[in-house]
C-alpha cells in the first residue's frame, strides 16, 4: 500500500540548508554526531517546526555522550548505528529531557517523564542475508528497527540491500528502511510497498543520495521525492 509510511531525511549539516529542507516537512530530521562522518554535525539547529522529529545518530558513542546531545539539541530520537549492546539500549530508554527516570513514587512525575522519554532506534546493517534471531535481545529496549546496507562505513555507504531479505522479518516492530535510497528507487520503493515484506516499514530514510556535497542537500531532488511517493502525514 503506498501513501503509508513517514519520510526521514538524514545527514544534515547546514544552517539554512536545514531551514529549506525543514520546509518540506519531513517527518524526521537526522543529524550525525560522528567524528569521522563528512556529515559530521556541529553548531546549532536552528528552529524548526515541532512536526519534525529531531534524530541524534550516533556510533558506538558514550551514554554520557549522547546524553550531552540530547539535551544540547533537544533531541527526540537517538539512532544507534554502531554495535550497541541490549544493555546500552536499556540504559537509554531512560533518558528524557528532564533528567534520568529516577526510582520516584510520583505517578505523575512519571507519566511526565514518559512522555519527554526519547526513541530508540536501532541499527542493523544487511547485505544479501541476514540473521534474524539477533533482533530478539533488542525487542524490548528500543523502539523502532532500522535496516541499511552493509558496507565499509558505518552509515552513508549510498547503496541498497535487498529488500527481499526482510520477507522473513519475523517482528511486528515497526522499522525504518535505509541505505543508498534515491530518486532510482521510486519504483521499487513503489513494488516494496506493496509486498508482504514492507508490513512493518514505518519510513523510509534517505541521505547521501540528495546531495550536492556530504550534508548539503539539494532541495529540487527532494521535493521530486517527496511529490513521486506520498508519505503518511
Ligand atoms: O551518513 C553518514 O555519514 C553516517 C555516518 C555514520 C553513521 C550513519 C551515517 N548515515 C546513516 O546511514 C544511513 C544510510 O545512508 P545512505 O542513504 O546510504 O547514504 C542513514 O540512516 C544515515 O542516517
Amino acid at each position: 500500500m503506498t501513501g503509508n509510511m513517514k519520510l526521514k531525511i538524514c545527514g544534515m549539516k547546514y544552517q539554512d540548508n536545514i531551514t529549506e529542507v525543514a520546509s518540506l516537512q519531513p517527518d524526521y530530521l537526522g543529524f550525525i554526531f560522528h567524528h569521522q562522518s563528512a556529515r559530521h554535525f556541529e553548531g546549532t539547529i536552528p528552529q524548526i517546526s515541532d512536526t519534525i522529529k529531531k534524530v541524534g545518530v550516533f556510533v558506538d558513542e558514550s551514554i554520557d555522550f549522547i546524553k550531552e546531545m540530547f539535551e544540547e539539541h533537544n533531541l527526540d530520537c537517538v539512532q544507534l548505528h554502531g554495535h550497541e549492546s541490549p544493555e546500552f539500549c536499556k540504559q537509554l530508554k531512560k533518558l528524557c529531557h528532564s533528567e534520568f527516570i529516577s526510582e520516584s513514587d510520583d505517578e505523575m512525575l512519571k507519566q511526565v517523564q514518559h512522555d519527554n522519554n526519547v526513541n530508540v532506534i536501532k541499527v542493523f546493517s544487511i547485505k544479501d542475508t541476514f540473521d534474524f534471531s539477533v533482533l530478539e535481545p533488542y525487542e524490548e529496549v528500543c523502539d523502532y528497527f532500522l535496516f541499511d546496507t552493509k558496507g565499509k562505513l558505518p552509515g552513508g555507504n549510498g547503496y541498497t540491500f535487498n529488500w527481499s531479505v526482510l520477507e522473513q522479518y519475523p517482528s511486528t516492530k515497526p522499522y525504518f528502511l535505509s541505505g543508498g535510497i534515491g530518486l532510482d528507487q521510486v519504483e521499487n520503493l513503489k513494488q516494496f510497498q506493496e509486498s508482504n515484506a514492507s508490513k512493518y516499514c514505518y519510513a523510509i530514510d534517505i541521505n547521501s543520495k540528495f546531495e550536492i556535497e556530504p550534508g548539503f542537500k539539494n532541495i529540487k531532488l527532494l521535493k521530486e521525492f517527496k511529490q513521486n511517493l506520498s508519505f503518511r502525514t
